[in-house]
């Protein structure tokens, strides 16, 4: 089914309460955002792989003879459950010409498709040739996920190449989505993919991706959310880069140097985790405005502790600052220092102070729009269904 090429998406996400807390085995809560990356797979006829991503000005081909014996060389390696070895990446750094320690956006993510490409062949059989293409409406380092979509998108599309998970989008159908079992193979391979790109992740942002809606992650444990509140979310780009893999490097350090410090503070942002969720789910059975304050001074103490273990960042109190001033209540996303902000609206916020929120932060260099939770995880659509934007950006580039 997939001879005749196939597109497919993956959503970004925001994380309410538990970054970096997440990687050391506490609770976080994640929900998936409206703004997705598309792969676009097409089969082509030269016996050769290319990949185009616009996002991070990658245009590279590779012929499949030359990737067959770069995996012969370290097939037997290959696995979701074994995390990608020191090894294995220099070779094909050293293949790609990509110097060694090289963190650039275009050199991580050449990196991990190589890496997924190879490994998932080694496994489940020969890629085909193939032309692929991400486009994405996340922005790149901010905190979103864009890595966690990058890399659920390609274990998408490498698996359905290799014949490892179907190609569930029947004729005259706009979208479909894999089974359970499918989907959890997809997570997996997703998971090394940010291996590749983050060092260490927790698998949040993957399992978002993967399956989209609200959950609750722990130590490799997803629960889906069955009952979140509608919640109105600005999300606030404070456009200053930051590399997810550097600020979850500083936290372990951090842990490392002051553990009876740094410890109790993981500890306060998982009991966080879980008053949310509690709150969460009487609010979804009782809609009352009266748990908005509760939400709110989450929010506060969240955005300390995060300042505390070293992941704040100038951009950021200002953004809390501003919207402060407007009455609303933020707190950083993702891994911070820098990237994006979440700010809580209520229900009876009106469009009227959104709107002088919104001009105060543009005032600052930010970029902001409100988003709407709990978009579908990784999903294959047909091209005629796609929006007219995406269409033109994956016909185009
Ligand atoms: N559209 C994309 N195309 C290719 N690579 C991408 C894309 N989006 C993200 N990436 C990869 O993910 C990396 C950013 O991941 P990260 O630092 O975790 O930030 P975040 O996940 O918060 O956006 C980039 O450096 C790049 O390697
Ligand atoms: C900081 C962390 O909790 C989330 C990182 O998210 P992002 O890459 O900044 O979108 C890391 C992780 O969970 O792997
Ligand atoms: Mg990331």
């Amino acid at each position: 089914m997939w001879e005749r090429g196939l597109v497919l998406s993956a959503p970004g996400k925001a994380i309410l309460h538990g970054e970096h807390a997440v990687v050391h085995g506490k609770v976080a809560l994640a929900v998936a955002l409206d703004l997705r990356t598309f792969l676009r797979l097409r089969p082509c006829a030269e016996g050769r792989v290319c990949v185009r991503l616009p996002g991070v000005g990658v245009l590279r081909s590779w012929d499949i003879p030359s990737l067959q014996a770069l995996r012969s060389g370290f097939a037997a390696d290959f696995d979701e459950s074994k995390p990608p070895s020191v090894e294995q990446l220099d070779t094909l750094r050293e293949f790609a010409g990509i110097a060694a320690g090289a963190t650039a956006p275009e050199s991580l993510a050449t990196l991990a498709f190589l890496y997924m490409c190879l490994a998932i062949s080694a496994k489940y059989g020969d890629v085909p040739s193939m032309d692929i293409l991400v486009w994405s409406e996340l922005p790149t380092g901010a905190g979103l996920g864009s890595s966690a979509a990058y890399s659920v998108c390609l274990a998408a599309a490498l698996l359905s190449a290799c014949g490892a998970v179907s190609c569930p989008l029947k004729e005259g159908e706009s979208t479909a989505r894999w089974t359970e079992e499918e989907l959890t193979l997809i997570n997996s391979w997703a998971f090394q993919g940010e291996r590749v790109i983050h060092g260490n992740p927790s698998g949040v942002d993957n399992a978002v991706g993967t399956w989209g809606g609200a959950l609750r992650y722990q130590s490799g444990k997803i629960t889906p959310l069955k009952r979140v509140p509608a919640l109105r979310i600005l999300l606030t780009n404070t456009n200053v880069p930051r590399s997810t893999k550097v600020l979850v490097a500083g936290v372990k350090e951090k842990i490392l140097k002051f553990p009876a410090i740094i410890k109790p503070v993981l500890d306060s942002i998982d009991a966080i985790s879980q008053e949310c969720q509690s709150v969460l789910e009487v609010m979804s059975a009782n809609p009352s405005p009266e748990h908005y304050p509760v939400l709110e001074e989450l929010f506060d103490i969240n955005q300390h502790h995060l300042n505390v273990i070293g992941v704040g960042h100038p951009s950021l109190d200002r953004l809390c600052r501003v919207t402060a001033s407007h009455g609303l209540h933020s707190k950083l996303t993702g891994a911070g220092g820098g990237g994006c902000g979440i700010t809580l609206l209520r229900p009876d916020t009106s469009a009227l102070a959104v709107e002088a929120a919104k001009r105060d932060l543009c005032a600052c260099g930010f970029e902001c729009w409100e988003t709407s939770i709990g978009a579908p995880g990784v999903t294959l659509h047909s091209s005629s269904s796609l929006k007219a934007e995406v269409l033109h950006a994956l016909t185009e580039s």
